[in-house]
């Protein structure tokens, strides 16, 4: 069982009736989720929907104004720091270091988390998104594409019982898609809990089992992934 994993039967994330306000702004307004260890589920609405804030409340980045908000078993609005241990989290945005090396940005992940025997997994996540040749090159002179690779290997460095990719794919080339699709399977396959928030409904459906559509803060729609037709995915957005 991966770091932090939950004992039980109990969803790894499960969000109920969850609100965020940032001054008069409501960004989520009553969301419910739950997502289950082992399965990899996909966020999807339009730009200013609600997805990313709500990431970033499951990474305990930013605290729920209302509702109740549980990952690996630990309170979002109350054990932040538990919670933040628990994931691996790749922000939509930023989270780098433009002076920092990727391979300074995973010794600094590893030491804040405390892990031994790193390395050869680092070297290893480097070579698979093809950031092997600039593991010593700051960061502060990378694509948008290399920066999001390096956002995914930051993320899935511990093997974390909760990984939340917020999206991933974004400006990433085909063979970077690919490794990020290989990091989810091997998430599931280990029993982690992965959420991932993306704009492509065919990455979202490849990747992942479960969709949940948010428009307006709110949810609209939870199904089995594969009933969200193209169709049925521009008839929610509407
Ligand atoms: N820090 C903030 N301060 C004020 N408003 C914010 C803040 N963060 C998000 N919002 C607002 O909350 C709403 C939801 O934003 P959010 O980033 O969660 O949407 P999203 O679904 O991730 O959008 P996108 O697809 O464009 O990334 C938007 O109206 C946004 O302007």
């Amino acid at each position: 069982m991966p770091p932090g994993a939950p004992s039980g039967a109990a969803p790894a994330v499960q969000v109920r009736d969850l609100h965020v306000r940032f001054g008069e702004v409501e960004a989520v307004s009553g969301v419910d989720l739950s997502a289950e260890a082992g399965r990899a589920t996909a966020l999807l609405g339009r730009n200013g929907a609600g997805k990313s804030t709500t990431m970033k409340v499951l990474a305990g980045v930013v605290p729920p104004t209302a509702g109740a908000v549980t990952v690996a078993g630990h309170d979002a609005a109350t054990e932040s720091l538990a919670v933040k241990r628990a994931v691996g989290y790749c922000p939509d945005v930023g989270g780098l270091v433009p002076r920092a090396t990727p391979w300074e940005h995973l010794q600094l992940s590893a030491r804040l988390r405390r892990l031994d025997d790193w390395e050869a997994r680092g070297r290893d996540l480097l070579e698979r998104f093809e950031l092997g040749d600039v593991a010593h090159r700051v960061v502060g002179g990378f694509s948008h594409g290399m920066s999001r690779r390096l956002s995914v290997v930051l993320a899935a460095l511990h093997e974390p019982a909760v990984l939340l990719l917020d999206e991933p794919f974004d400006g990433v080339d085909p063979l970077g898609v690919d490794a990020t699709l290989e990091i989810v399977a091997d998430a599931r396959a280990r029993g982690a809990c992965v959420l991932l928030s993306t704009h492509l409904r065919d990455l979202a459906l490849e990747a992942c089992s479960t969709a949940i559509v948010l428009r307006g803060g709110n949810r609209v729609a939870a199904m089995a992934a594969a009933d969200l037709t193209g169709e049925a995915y521009r008839a929610l957005l509407d």
